[in-house]
């Protein structure tokens, strides 16, 4: 149970804000997460990390000297978004390039690419390695697929100690790289955590009974077994690592080898101790020579009670940087060089964004379509628990807070733009922006791009009508599609909007006005979405759970159809909205 919050909405954002209160000498705030208080070297290579909230101290709390120097921070178990990723690697960044670093999840694949490619665009040099210790999560032939749990905190190291001692941006790749074949985690867990406002856990393992091969969003196991003791435990973990040995590791008896036993959140010290007593000794049977273990919370998942062991399997080099000192809320060791406080004030004014010329008929048809916004906020209010639910069962349970957080923002964003008299298309383009900025996460990512998408088709000049609605529904779902690259039968919102459009089209074509049109797409829309129960999940969060979600809808169909099937409604009530054929 998370007791302690205000509005559950604004936990990720208030649990920044006294984080940093509680950090001044580590971190300072900025816009997505957080920087280095202290300055670092003109030149250095910066080492941007990130992720989701809900795992502390990954990831604002391995920032600081011989570590991090940025952290881009999400919304509770939702990658942060690309807007965030791009605005903490700015700050950070001291001329000497950046690289991303973080755990292998769908929506943080999405969203660092992205400020990668607007940072390469800006003439910032940047990199990504991305973290895939969990060997629970896909085979070893397809270790790019597994994702990354504690085991972020060893590449993080190499790669902060490597930029300390002034390596350029292609040898701080080449450590990572390294680290992360080097790494190797496994994990279980006995409950699942609940996040803040939440009822119920996202999981529960029955008494007695162990979930093995945990996530760390509150995902279940990839399988069960029962409870064993502390030293089984020990035994069950150590013996599945020894089976995937990294390249270059060619005999266990004599390599030097970094374990850490993290605590997911709720499992004690005490009783990480006593699991540790016996990993000790099985290591030292089989010939491991123990270097610095660590023992603690690197990586966790709210309440949940779990615990996972990492093994970084050292060479030289790797040694070396992994003991070189840092200093960081959550992660010290050594002392590093006395260090001036970075100088600030030039940082980050906010962009001032100037509303481009409209036409009297497109800004009327932003108040419309501002209604229409409006109305989605409102949809996805009153499914939101709905649609956490679902996602919990395969997923990470943060569909309806993302979406809510998404919609809230873009219903926002189109207020504004709308009373600076925007078009309709801005107005959708500025909506979407701020709803990828604010929810993160795939989701997030992608509803920015629809949106976007549909402005960029609707234009600031005419007000939209069937045709230009029906291509600029099209335009966002080939976005979505090339952005997301799902196929129709991944079982992903793809799975809805493409029916959706396809039926849009056609009714439009066909004569339809654009309620009609869109009444008949959102009917193929929902009966596509229900579909998608039969279907096993082949891209996202919920892939390595893939049994769990069958006879459930993917949460992104499920939301999408649930949406288009609101503005139907509307639609059709209002029909003065749309005339046939022309006039939206
Ligand atoms: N590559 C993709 N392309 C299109 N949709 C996707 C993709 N990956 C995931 N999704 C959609 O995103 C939904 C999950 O959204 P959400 O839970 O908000 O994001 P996250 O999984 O990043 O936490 C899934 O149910 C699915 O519909
Ligand atoms: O959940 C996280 C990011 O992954 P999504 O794919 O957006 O769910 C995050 O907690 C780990 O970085």
């Amino acid at each position: 149970m998370t007791r302690l919050y205000n509005a559950p909405e604004d936990f990720a954002d208030e649990m920044v804000r006294g984080f940093v209160a509680a950090n001044g000498r580590y971190v300072r705030a900025v816009p997505g997460g957080v920087a280095r208080a202290t300055a670092s070297p003109a030149g250095e290579v910066a080492v941007v990390i990130g992720g989701g909230s809900g795992h502390y101290p990954a990831f604002g709390g391995l920032v600081g000297p011989g570590l991090a120097h940025g952290a881009a921070m999400g919304n509770l178990f939702a990658s942060p978004s690309t807007q965030q990723v791009r605005s903490v690697a700015t700050a950070a960044q001291q001329g000497g390039g950046v690289l991303f670093t973080y755990g292998n999840y769908a929506g943080d694949v999405l969203n660092f690419d992205a400020a990668q490619e607007q940072l390469r665009a800006a003439g910032i040099p940047c990199e990504t390695v991305a973290v895939t210790d969990d060997v629970s999560s896909a085979a070893l032939a397809e270790k790019h697929k597994r994702r990354g749990i504690a085991g972020d905190l060893t590449v993080f190291k190499a790669a902060g100690a490597a930029a300390a001692e002034g390596y350029d941006l292609e040898e701080v790749v080449r450590v990572a790289r390294l680290a992360n074949e080097r790494t190797r985690s496994f994990g279980v867990a006995f409950t699942g955590c609940t996040l803040p406002g939440a009822e119920e856990p996202l999981f529960s393992v029955p008494a007695g009974r162990m979930a093995v091969g945990l996530g760390i969003h509150g995902e279940s196991g990839i399988g069960e077994t029962d409870v064993p003791t502390a030293a089984g435990l020990a035994e069950l973990m150590v013996g599945r690592l020894l089976e995937d040995l990294p390249d270059g590791v060619a005999t266990v008896a004599g390599a030097r080898v970094v374990p850490i036993l993290n605590g997911l959140g709720a499992v004690k010290y005490e009783e990480l101790f006593v699991v540790f007593g016996r990993v000790a000794e099985l290591l030292a049977q089989v010939g491991v020579e123990v270097v610095d273990p660590q023992v603690g919370e690197f990586c966790t998942s709210f309440d949940m009670a779990g615990a996972s062991l990492t093994l970084f399997w050292l060479d030289e080099e790797l040694e070396r940087l992994w003991s070189a000192p840092a200093d960081t809320p959550a992660f010290r060791r050594g002392s590093v060089a006395p260090v001036a406080y970075a100088d600030t004030a030039e940082v980050l004014a906010d962009e001032v964004q100037v509303v481009p010329a409209a036409s009297d008929e497109s800004r009327v048809a932003a108040e419309r379509l501002g209604e229409v916004l409006a109305l989605v906020r409102q949809t996805v209010d009153e499914h939101v628990h709905e649609l956490g639910g679902l996602d919990s069962i395969a997923g990470d349970g943060d569909h309806g807070i993302g979406m809510q957080r998404g919609s809230h923002a873009a219903g926002d964003a189109a207020c504004v733009a709308i009373a600076a008299g925007a078009g309709a298309g801005t107005m959708l383009e500025r909506a979407g922006d701020a709803w990828s900025d604010r929810a993160g996460g795939t989701s997030g990512a992608l509803w920015g791009v629809a949106l976007r998408s549909l402005g960029a088709a609707i234009g600031d000049e005419q007000a939209p009508h069937a045709a230009s609605v029906a291509a600029g529904v099209a335009a966002a779902g080939e976005g979505i599609r090339a952005y997301g690259k799902a196929k129709v039968g991944d079982k992903t919102m793809v799975d809805a909007l493409v029916p959706f459009s396809a039926t849009l089209t056609r009714e439009v074509n066909g004569g339809a006005s654009l309620a009609e049109a869109w009444a008949v797409a959102a009917d193929a829309a929902v009966a596509a979405a229900a579909a998608t129960a039969d279907l096993l999940p082949r891209m996202g969060r919920a892939r390595p759970h893939a049994e769990k979600s069958l006879g459930t809808p993917d949460p992104g169909a499920h939301s999408f159809a649930l949406i288009v099937r609101a503005v139907a409604d509307v639609l059709t009530e209002r029909a003065g909205l749309v005339t046939k054929g022309t006039t939206a």
